[in-house]
């Protein structure tokens, strides 16, 4: 399986998939630092709501690297915390990893004893995404069992989460049970990806597969062409009303209008109990720049302004259920702990 992160504990470096340079060029990066690996993130080299949770894990253990030299070394270490979580706000495993790992740490522990603490967590959290995506995946091949077309938005496969993937995993788990025809990939403007990275990681394991226009996929349900439309998250709130890809919200528009099956597939560590609903998440908004132009060619006229959300909110009242690695979830949900540990 692709390893999207890589740490050499030898050396101290975390080796990273470029996601950028997908699908020409496979290239790990070395990252050595906290402020290489926050560039990395906000870059998008790595990206994807449950593989933040590790990047940021792993940025929690150049924190404590950098910090254990420090006469104030827990000052030291909130202030790059502090840099790191806000790296990119949607997504709620960034923050929550880095603080879940914290929280089970002494105040009274030296600084060596922290970072072989925070190693030990980010190893757990390694083979628990692993473990969580394929029992997601198992439990929404079973829900989708006979339903063949499947569409999807952006990448929530393996370079996503680190494991088989959320959406994208039920996918391949669905292909590997010869219960699929054919998953459509939206391209996933403006950063592409889903006819950069889904389809790279659908080419490698031979699932058949469409790249469509974002804007193709509504009449691809009005053809009739389409089973099931199943989405991940970055963040899913109490009342169920749920952040992802910008574009998520059309496709459930459009599946509500077909009568299409519309379903989320997160692991429970991307839901966050603490928001009543979709008005308390915060959206990223990224550089214009990446609507103005595709794969570094520019498309607009010099002078054209342009917005870019990175994600939008979709409503609970166009979500069928939500896939998570415990089974199939119905909002509003009760006060759970949907940490996942
Ligand atoms: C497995 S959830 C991945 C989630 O993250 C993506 O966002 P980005 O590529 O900007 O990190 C997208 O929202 C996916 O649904």
């Amino acid at each position: 399986m692709i390893q999207p992160l890589q740490y050499d504990r030898e050396t101290g470096t975390l080796f990273l998939l470029d996601q950028t340079l997908l699908p020409d060029e496979e290239r790990y990066v070395q990252v050595k630092t906290l402020d290489e690996l926050i560039e990395a993130i906000k870059a998008l080299r790595v990206r994807g709501a449950p593989l933040l949770g590790l990047a940021g894990a792993y940025g929690l253990l150049f924190a404590v690297l950098e910090s254990e030299k420090s006469a104030l070394f827990w000052e030291e270490l909130q202030r790059r915390v502090d840099l790191l979580v806000n790296a990119r706000p949607t997504a709620v495993n960034l923050k929550k990893e880095v603080e879940s790992i914290l929280e089970d740490i002494p105040m009274t522990a030296e600084p060596y004893e922290v970072a072989a603490i925070v190693y030990e967590k980010v190893l757990s959290l390694e083979s628990r995404l692993r473990n969580d995506d394929l029992s997601l995946a198992m439990h929404g091949a079973d829900l989708l069992k006979g339903k063949r077309r499947i569409l999807t938005i952006c990448n929530t496969g393996t370079l996503a989460t680190g494991g088989i993937g959320t959406a994208l995993g039920i996918i391949k788990v669905k292909h590997s049970k010869g219960d699929l025809d054919v998953a459509y990939l939206c391209e996933t403007r403006p950063v592409l990806q889903g006819a950069r990275l889904s389809a790279w990681e659908l080419l490698k394991e031979n699932v058949p597969h469409y790249i469509i226009t974002d804007n193709a996929a509504t009449y691809l349900m009005s053809l009739g062409k389409v089973d099931a439309v199943v989405v991940g998250a970055d963040r899913v709130v109490r009342n169920g009303d749920t952040a992802n890809k910008v574009g998520t919200l059309m496709l459930a528009i459009a599946a509500k209008h077909y009568g299409i099956d519309f379903y989320v597939a997160a692991p429970t560590s991307s839901f966050d109990m603490t928001i009543a609903n979709g008005n308390g998440i915060v959206v990223e908004e990224r550089d214009p720049e990446e609507v103005l132009q595709i794969h570094g060619v520019r498309i607009a006229p010099k002078g054209s302004r342009a917005l870019n959300y990175a994600f939008d909110v979709t409503p609970a009242s166009l979500i069928d259920g939500y896939i998570t690695e415990q089974g199939i979830l119905k909002a509003p949900f009760a006060e759970v702990n949907y940490i996942g540990r």
